[in-house]
């Protein structure tokens, strides 16, 4: 009676867990943002943002939400390193890219790397979060800016790519506007904190349903 009780206990609270990476151009705030997702979240609070420095390599956090474990790999930016990215996306189960909505001469650049993630094939069924980082800041983009400077830029980009191989790029926009007919954009300041429950919400909502849907998938 003992081991069936306790194993009903067991399988009442046992948590599912889930991997979440972080990605973005160096100086994004990817860290500022775990550190912060870390006090909101755990009894141990994170770093205050005047201890971190640039990640080399990774940083790790797991939080603990109903029956859900939701384990943060915090990927360094900087573009020396971003090829080790790739290593990460067979395993995750949900991407958050960071943008830094303050910086806006460094936009270009960050949607040259986004796009390449939007459309990474390993993670093409992957709930993908985009947060516009630094909303603190009134030199900020906002929500709705970053969505249409992204379309801006891609549009560019698809103008260019058209002279020079027309199929290609007209596949590669098929794949692409489904993506971002899903693709989330949410406005947080991993500094002050504001918005970042929310995402957190988004991404336990997010990692539930694409379970099931796979559940369903394979019982089908
Ligand atoms: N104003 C403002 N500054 C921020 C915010 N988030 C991060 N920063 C600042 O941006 C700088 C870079 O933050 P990090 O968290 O180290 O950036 P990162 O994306 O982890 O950078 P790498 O580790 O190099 O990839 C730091 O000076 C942070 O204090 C924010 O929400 N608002
Ligand atoms: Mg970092």
């Amino acid at each position: 009676m003992y081991h069936l009780l306790k194993g009903f206990h067991e399988y009442l609270t046992r948590k599912e867990e889930f991997s979440v990476i972080i990605i973005g151009l160096d100086g994004a705030g990817k860290t500022t943002l775990l550190e912060k997702i870390k006090t909101l979240y755990n009894e141990t609070p994170g770093l205050s943002p005047d201890k971190i420095g640039p990640t080399v390599g990774q940083n790790t956090g797991k939080i603990t939400l109903p029956s859900t474990i939701l384990q943060f790999w915090d990927l360094g930016g900087q573009r020396g390193i971003r090829n080790i990215w790739p290593k990460y996306y067979d395993d995750c189960h949900a991407v958050v890219f960071v943008i830094d909505a303050e910086d806006r001469e460094r936009l270009g650049e960050g949607w040259e790397v986004f796009d390449s993630v939007l459309s990474a094939p390993q993670i093409l069924e992957v709930p993908l979060l985009l947060l516009a980082n630094k909303q603190d800041s009134p030199l900020s983009l906002s929500v709705e800016e970053i969505r249409t400077d992204y379309e801006d830029w891609y549009q560019h980009k698809l103008g260019s790519a058209r002279r020079d191989r027309f199929g290609e790029a007209e596949m590669a926009a098929a794949t692409r506007r489904e993506r971002l007919a899903s693709l989330d954009v949410m406005g947080v300041s991993a500094l002050e904190g504001t918005g970042v429950r929310a995402a957190v919400d988004w991404l336990f909502l997010r990692v539930q349903n694409s379970r099931r849907e796979s559940q369903k998938n394979s019982n089908e």
